[in-house]
């Protein structure tokens, strides 16, 4: 692509943070977060890595409209203020949150339930998201009969069923093994691919956010701010098998490692 051709695409701004800080009042007033300012076009994959405690889940919290910021800061998702959650937002976090007691279509039906779709396209949604999910063969499985992996799916499913324009993924895949961890990254790419939502992820991982990632936002110690925004211009559509050879996958994952004083 040319550069005039780049200049003429049209990009929407999906997610705007700006000034934004948070101070927890109990336990004496915890600065989590310092002031952060970035934001996300439309369709984008962003990464966030940083230490422990540096308030990654904290700043998903408030683009997810969960908690407040600090007076002075503000999300806008969409051109909205953030005030509370709204239904262009699915949150997944690492624990999933499914009813034992139900089976796992119940538990993806009851999601798009609350959020409001109509009974009728709760069914046709099913039917498309269930095999995507490489769930089909389980949906009358309890979440206590599933592995890890599955009941990761199944959350992500709770989540994707209800079209949100922006996914918020706080270390979903964190729990699980490593290969399994590479499979439902694959998966998550690929859906990404097919239903281009704008994506927020925090990681732990430098290799998940490089091998994910549109751009990776790092964040410092605690509290907090944004110490790098970098672009990783790796061909799409990306495979584990081939992406992770390139050589300047490595330098990415280098540099990255560098930044965060460690490696991977
Ligand atoms: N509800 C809360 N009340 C008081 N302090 C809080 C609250 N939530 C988070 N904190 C504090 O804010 C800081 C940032 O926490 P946060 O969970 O956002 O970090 P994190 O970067 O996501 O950590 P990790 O990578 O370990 O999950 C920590 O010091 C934490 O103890």
């Amino acid at each position: 692509m040319t550069g005039g051709d780049a200049g003429a695409v049209r990009t929407e701004t999906a997610i705007q943070v700006e000034r934004t800080a948070k101070t927890f009042r109990s336990r004496n007033g915890v600065r989590a977060l310092d002031q952060v300012d970035f934001s996300i076009s439309r369709g984008e994959f962003v990464s966030i890595l940083g230490p422990s405690g540096c308030g990654k889940s904290t700043l998903l919290r408030i683009v997810a409209g969960l908690i407040q910021p600090d007076a002075g800061g503000e999300v806008r998702v969409f051109g909205h203020a953030q005030t509370r959650m709204s239904s262009d937002v699915g949150v997944v976090f690492q624990t999933h949150n499914m009813l034992p007691w139900e089976t796992v279509e119940a538990n993806i039906r009851l999601a798009a339930e609350v959020a409001g779709v109509a009974p009728a396209e709760i069914d046709r949604r099913v039917e498309q998201i269930l095999p995507v999910l490489k769930l089909e063969r389980f949906r009358r499985n309890h979440p206590h009969e599933l592995s890890g992996g599955m009941r990761q799916r199944a959350a992500l499913g709770q989540i994707l069923i209800t079209h949100p324009k922006v996914l918020l993924l706080d270390e979903p895949f964190g729990a699980l093994d490593a290969l399994t961890r590479d499979q439902l990254n694959v998966e998550l790419l690929r859906l990404w691919q097919e239903m281009r939502q704008t994506v927020l992820l925090i990681t732990h991982s430098i290799a998940e956010a490089v091998f994910l990632s549109d751009r990776v936002l790092v964040m410092s110690e605690s509290p907090g701010r944004i110490v790098e925004d970098m672009r990783i211009d790796l061909p799409r559509p990306r495979d584990p098998r081939t992406t992770k050879e390139q050589a300047a996958f490595g330098q990415y994952v280098g540099r990255l490692g560098r930044l965060m004083g460690v490696g991977d």
